[in-house]
């Protein structure tokens, strides 16, 4: 176990279920929504729990996860990321990432990692700069490896039941925030399903994720050491992440609002991790902040986890909310901005949220 550990996880538990069902009644929902808005203003990280999904299924999403990272780095090579434009038909986004190549807030993380997105399907593909045959950034096919063989089935489904767990996430986000029910909001198009509609063909990225133990002493975390942190610290640039982690403790901690505790979000079996990202503070106008977190995996063996970022689509348009920016006192704090150009100035950056670029 490492020394550095923080305080002991004390994250809400939200149960979505409610949100699932349609014979929930409207008391169910209206506590749901009530725990989420506390948790949401508080933390900005909590346990979900009822979304449905068997602990089965996730441990093999773990496995598969683990068995590819166990492969030889030429196996892994083979679904190698490649630069956009570039002749072997990368896209920047799309792909595997070695040991290190990740970099966040100028230093690499320790960690490697595949990215699959959204196919590109909102828009016609254009060419990129290497001419026929070359991708622009994120336009790219998803790469899926060959080993093991079933992978790609199995994260398909998964993605597809993701994809409606962050349906119910938002929707209760939306009975949360008071926004009214749809053709009585205050402002149009700001109603309780405003997030709804805004993540219908939601822009999502799956992440499987390795990290190696690091070595060195506890002491050296933080200290000028390129090799400190399995993931440096950062917001989501997204919506809603939905984390799925092996059992490993004390590797992902959470910033609380004091700024300076780091409270462990150790996996609870069968419940996913769930955080706000930086399009719910902009929508929100601050009322619900992204948290900091980062990862350092100083425990035992190899750990491994799968967030899947649940994204507005490409072309949203996300900007403070009218009856957010009155509770907040006014002022309303962020421009509009569309997701996917923020989105691509991220990925293009190669390092998460937390800062503007
Ligand atoms: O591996 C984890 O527990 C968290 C990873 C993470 O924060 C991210 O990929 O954004
Ligand atoms: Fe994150």
């Amino acid at each position: 176990m490492t020394t550095t550990s923080p305080t002991p996880s004390s994250l809400p538990i939200i149960d979505i279920s409610p949100f699932f069902d349609p014979h929930s009644t409207p008391s169910a929902r209206y506590a749901t929504a009530t725990a989420l808005n506390t948790a949401c203003t508080t933390y900005g990280f909590f346990y979900l729990t009822g979304h449905g999904i068997p602990e089965s299924k996730l441990n093999r999403i773990i496995s598969l996860a683990r068995q590819f990272f166990s492969l030889p780095l030429s196996e892994n090579n083979k679904i190698k990321r490649h630069h956009a434009g570039g002749p072997e038909g990368g896209d920047g986004a799309r792909g595997y990432q070695g040991m290190g190549e990740n970099v966040t807030l100028g230093r690499r993380d320790m960690h490697e990692a595949v990215d699959w997105y959204r196919e590109w399907d909102h828009a016609p593909r254009e060419e990129g700069s290497g001419g026929k045959g070359t991708y622009k950034m994120l336009q790219g096919p998803n790469l899926w490896p060959e080993e093991p063989a079933e992978l790609k089935e199995v994260y398909e489904a998964y993605v597809e039941e993701l994809q409606g767990v962050g349906m119910a996430v938002v929707r209760a986000m939306g009975v949360a925030l008071g926004l009214g029910e749809v053709g009585k909001g205050a402002v149009e198009g700001e109603d309780e399903e405003v997030f709804v509609r805004a993540t219908e063909r939601s822009f999502w990225v799956m992440r499987m994720i390795g990290y190696p133990r690091l070595e060195g002493s506890p002491d050296v975390v933080g200290a000028d050491d390129m090799e400190a942190f399995s993931c440096g610290e950062h917001t989501d640039y997204g919506c809603v992440t939905l984390l799925l982690a092996d059992p490993t403790p004390g590797a992902l901690q959470v910033l609380l609002k004091d700024g300076k505790t780091w409270l462990n979000a150790d996996p609870i079996p069968g419940a996913l991790v769930v955080n706000i990202g930086d399009m719910i503070q902009r929508w929100t106008n601050g009322l619900w902040m992204s948290t900091k977190h980062r990862v350092i995996h100083k425990g035992e063996g190899y750990r491994v986890s799968v967030p899947f970022f649940f994204e507005p689509g490409f072309e949203a348009r996300v900007r403070p909310l009218a009856r957010c920016v009155e509770k907040t006192g006014g002022v309303k704090k962020y421009e509009e901005c569309v997701y996917g150009e923020h989105l691509l100035g991220k990925v293009g950056g190669n390092f998460y949220g937390g800062e503007e670029v």
